[in-house]
């Protein structure tokens, strides 16, 4: 058994025991947890990862809600000792949840929750971040600056793409892919080749509003397409970037033989999970194709990258911060938090999880709901009808 962790305590005498494992941004959360007659403990041990162990050793004797990571392993073992502590309620602090087994937390009558929403916009501004970056070699040029070797301008210095009037291809055009289309489609006058399992209507009539009225300005109108297939994206594309869920369909879904599709100067990006890449491959056509670029948050093997990866210059590698704004770390705090009180309370599910704006207005109390539980349904749990 693991040794007991390390906790800071609030309103010790709280009726309900929540347990949060990673000290979590703001305290709006935990005020709207105390205000509700929970006990709240967060884990405070200095380990970045905790363990299986570590969670039941946290979840103790009785617990009625834990808010976890998307580093943590949620399955049987974590679910059937959070049933056996009395609780039924888990919330992620993230809106992936491919770290969570929902079957087995089904098995033990758990509510699972995600923070859908309020990290749609902010993850996307890293993706389109890691586009500029990759497109224009910010990176190269600011360890060259650094280095002392800038003797004067020379006009061949870090020449890079211009992605107006390129095609930027999106993989996975839910929330965070529509929004980061929104962006490169606006903001730098792109076409837009997409594929996904549905069509996004909103998407494409956005995309068509703005083409009209690039016209109506005597301006080239953008585009869009959605792709019959992912390989259309691959070719046509100039930067890709992925957005999907990551599980069976998406796992290695660049690999070597998509990668050779791409355009030989592409540009791909990846801000959803580390597996949707194979990451070996990746790091070989890195190495053969000096001006394809990739701008990655999230690895394969994460917190580890896959050997050669760091010492490509063709690669832009930061730690999975794409949702890491203040307002959106605070939002995930808070949602993951309501979505375990709600469950704790009895409350119904929100209806709608993309508006979940009215459970983060600071000034008025948030409704009396789960914002959001992802296998409600399979838990037959009341919808809210506010
Ligand atoms: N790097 C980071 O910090 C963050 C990463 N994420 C990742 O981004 C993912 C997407 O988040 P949202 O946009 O909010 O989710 P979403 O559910 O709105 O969008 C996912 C889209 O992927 C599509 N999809 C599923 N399987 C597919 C396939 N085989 N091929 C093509 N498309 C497929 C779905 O139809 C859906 O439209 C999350 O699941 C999470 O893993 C999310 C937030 C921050
Ligand atoms: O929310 C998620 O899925 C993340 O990756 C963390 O931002």
């Amino acid at each position: 058994m693991a040794k007991p962790v390390s906790i800071e305590v609030w309103n010790p005498n709280g009726k309900y025991r929540v347990v949060s494992t990673k000290p979590m941004p703001g305290t709006r959360w935990i005020n709207l947890l105390i205000q509700q007659d929970c006990r709240v403990e967060i884990c405070t041990q200095k380990k970045t990862i905790l363990s299986v162990e570590d969670i039941i050793a946290l979840i103790g004797d009785k617990c009625d809600g834990v808010i976890g990571q998307l580093t943590e392993d949620w399955g049987e073992e974590l679910f059937s000792a959070l049933s056996r502590a009395g609780g039924k309620a888990f919330s992620n602090m993230a809106v992936g949840y491919n770290n969570v087994d929902v079957n087995a937390a089904n098995k033990y009558g758990v509510a699972v929750g995600n923070t859908p929403g309020v990290l749609t916009e902010t993850t996307a501004e890293l993706a389109a971040s890691l586009s500029l970056a990759a497109a224009r070699r910010i990176v190269e040029a600011d360890e060259f600056m650094r280095a002392g070797l800038y003797d004067g301008w020379l006009p061949h210095l870090f020449v890079g793409n211009l992605l107006k009037g390129q095609t930027v291809g999106v993989i996975g055009a839910g929330r965070i892919g529509s929004a980061y289309a929104r962006m490169m489609v606006e903001g730098f006058k792109m076409n837009l080749i997409y594929y996904d399992l549905y069509q996004s209507t909103r998407l494409e009539k956005f995309v068509t509003a703005y083409g009209e009225f690039l016209k109506a300005n005597g301006e080239k109108p953008v585009t869009w397409k959605r792709a019959a297939s992912m390989e259309e994206v691959l070719v046509e594309a100039d930067v890709i970037s992925l957005h999907p869920v990551l599980d069976k369909t998406t796992y290695h879904l660049v690999n070597k033989e998509s990668l050779s599709k791409m355009k030989k100067e592409a540009i791909l990006i990846n801000c959803s999970r580390g597996p949707v890449v194979d990451e070996v491959a990746l790091v070989e056509h890195l190495r053969e194709n000096p001006m394809f670029r990739v701008g990655l948050d999230v690895f394969e093997d994460e917190p580890y990258m896959k050997p050669g990866l760091a010492e490509m210059k063709n690669a832009i590698v930061v730690p999975h911060i794409a949702s890491a704004s203040k307002w959106t770390r605070e939002g995930m705090a808070t949602l993951a938090a309501l979505n375990v009180l709600g469950k704790i309370k009895g409350y119904p599910v929100w209806s709608d999880p993309n508006k979940v704006e009215p459970f983060l207005n600071e000034n008025a109390p948030p409704p009396a709901a789960s914002p959001s539980i992802v296998n409600a349904k399979a838990l037959s749990l009341p919808v809210s009808k506010l």
